[in-house]
């Protein structure tokens, strides 16, 4: 049997007075991707900062590698690489200083920055000011600080909000690369076809619930060749659905 590396068990999360996640259950194998999809405010963000240990649930329990926040927080930090959404840099640092920063912290060597910068593809623009950096540079940098200890869950908010045409299937590229180096990853998402270049397991949350969840392969087989379209309009009731029959629309 496959080993788990990541499992949620009824996990909620009521923020005061408002049940924000309701009884949320998955689990995750080795190597595997799942993207959590759905509409503004679904829960996304707050379930994936209940995993990085940002947030505590209200119930449940979240372990990686049978690691739990609760009882061990050095030991679940080394687990985890977190992007979050948005973060705000250090004013006048560098991209290389700010890694170096972040490397020294986590007992990461000086060459594995280089070689980040590297796979990112912002070695050629390591000693600009990250204030001068556009949104999809800094989405980057996030991501590489993500990845600097090479983390066996890798977590990411919104990982490719900003990025162009090319960034976007470069990050497909890295993404892929990191599940084949035997990387677990949960990701948000509000681009289906990210979700579907990469995740092996798609969840469509609704209001801190999960709506509907499966393969990429299971969304085609329920709803044609729009798969994750199809079920995304179906949920969000959004106008011009696809049908389950092969993806015309209405
Ligand atoms: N600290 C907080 N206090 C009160 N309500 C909160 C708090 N954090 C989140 N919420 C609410 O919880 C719900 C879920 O928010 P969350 O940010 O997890 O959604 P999301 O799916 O990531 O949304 P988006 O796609 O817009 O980023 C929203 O209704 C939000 O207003």
């Amino acid at each position: 049997m496959d080993k788990h590396v990541l499992t949620l068990n009824k996990v909620a999360k009521r923020i005061q007075k408002q049940q924000i996640i309701h009884s949320v259950d998955f689990s995750l194998n080795q190597g595997q991707a799942l993207a959590l999809c759905g509409g503004n405010g679904a829960g996304k963000s707050t379930i994936l900062r209940m995993i990085a240990g940002i947030l505590q649930p209200s119930s449940g329990s979240i372990e990686v590698n049978g690691v739990s926040w609760k009882h061990d927080r050095q030991g679940y930090a080394e687990q985890i690489g977190y992007m979050p959404d948005d973060y705000r840099f250090g004013q006048g640092l560098s991209a290389e200083e700010t890694l170096t920063f972040w490397a020294s912290l986590r007992k990461v060597s000086k060459d594995r920055v280089q070689d980040i910068l590297n796979m990112v593809g912002l070695y050629e623009v390591r000693n600009k000011s990250v204030s001068s950096f556009s949104k999809g540079m800094r989405q980057r940098l996030l991501f590489a600080q993500a990845l600097l200890t090479k983390p066996p869950l890798l977590i990411m908010d919104e990982p490719t909000n900003g990025l162009d045409p090319y960034w976007l299937e470069s990050f497909i590229t890295l993404v892929r690369a990191a599940k084949m180096e035997g990387h677990t990853i949960i990701f948000s998402t509000h681009q289906l076809e990210i979700a579907e270049a990469v995740a092996d397991h798609v969840i469509f949350l609704k209001e801190g619930r999960v709506m509907e969840e499966g393969t990429v392969n299971d969304f085609r087989q329920s709803y044609g060749s729009h798969g994750l379209q199809s079920a995304f309009h179906r949920l969000f009731g959004l106008p011009g659905s696809i049908q389950s029959n092969g993806g015309e629309t209405r």
